[in-house]
């Protein structure tokens, strides 16, 4: 099955919503044009890591995105793997991933499993506790934020055991840029450990702490970067194949070769 993407690579106002809304409205009106089949948003993208002031401009039950996302993926009858936005629950502020299907259904809400001690996120944000498992147009999906992609065990637990074996997995960041090598290694691994696409997204520009490296990926199963970004806001568009999955995972069977047994994670 063919899949055109669309990743934004925006800057993102610091703390400032109603910008970040604005920019994200036009981007998506911008990316529609391309007949695209699924759009893919950065991390945090309504308020950026504006951390000390998240318990003021986190949205309350992210009604406020949910309600915009929808409509824009009603309207313009596209998927949106929609970044993650700073919502506000009874437990506290999640870093939560929101997916949409192309009738403007929320088909997936994911948080943030791993908090990044290095930017302080414990202090600010409540993590989440359960899987990014998903569907679009039929597949299975995974969807994971930022830091999440340290953890293969975790990427892995979306992998086996649940009978879904997820063909894209959805990588959502703001990833600073002195680390860039890391994130670029990282999402490879993923694709070649999981033998399945990586589609990353991240953003650029920089706020009071970081600055960030944008570097959105489009990798294959066998681990090859098909599209890469460099480090201006963009649009990165491009068409995938799904069937390259199940190639992949027929000539290296490694799914079938695993040793749970001898495992100690
Ligand atoms: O792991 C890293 O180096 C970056 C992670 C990060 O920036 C985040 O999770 O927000």
């Amino acid at each position: 099955m063919g899949l055109k993407l669309a990743l934004i690579q925006m800057n993102i106002a610091f703390g400032q919503p109603n910008i970040n809304y604005r920019t994200v409205e036009k981007r998506v009106t911008e990316a529609v044009k391309e007949k695209v089949d699924v759009i893919v948003l950065p991390e945090l993208w309504t308020t950026g890591y504006d951390l000390s002031r998240l318990a003021e401009i986190a949205d309350p039950g992210a009604k406020k995105a949910i309600h915009f996302l929808s409509t824009l993926a009603k309207t313009h009858h596209t998927n949106i793997v929609a970044g993650s936005v700073a919502k506000q629950t009874e437990k506290g502020t999640t870093n939560t991933m929101l997916m949409f299907n192309r009738d403007g259904r929320l088909v997936k809400e994911y948080s943030k499993a791993h908090l990044f001690r290095l930017m302080n996120e414990e202090k600010y944000l409540v993590q989440g506790e359960e899987d990014g498992l998903f569907e679009l147009e039929g597949e299975p999906c995974a969807g994971v934020i930022c830091y999440d992609i340290r953890f293969p065990d975790w990427i892995r637990t979306h992998m086996v055991g649940t009978g879904l074996q997820p063909k894209v997995l959805y990588v959502v960041a703001e990833w600073p840029k002195k680390r860039i090598d890391h994130w670029r290694a990282l999402l490879i691994s993923r694709a070649i450990e999981n033998q399945c696409y990586v589609i990353a997204c991240n953003r650029v520009g920089s706020d009071p702490n970081n600055e960030f490296g944008g570097h959105s990926m489009v990798i294959g199963p066998w681990g090859e970067v098909i599209s890469e970004a460099q480090e201006e806001e963009t649009i990165l568009y491009k068409e995938i194949d799904l069937k390259a999955v199940d190639i992949v995972r027929e000539e290296i069977p490694v799914f079938e070769d695993r040793r749970p047994a001898l495992y100690r994670v």
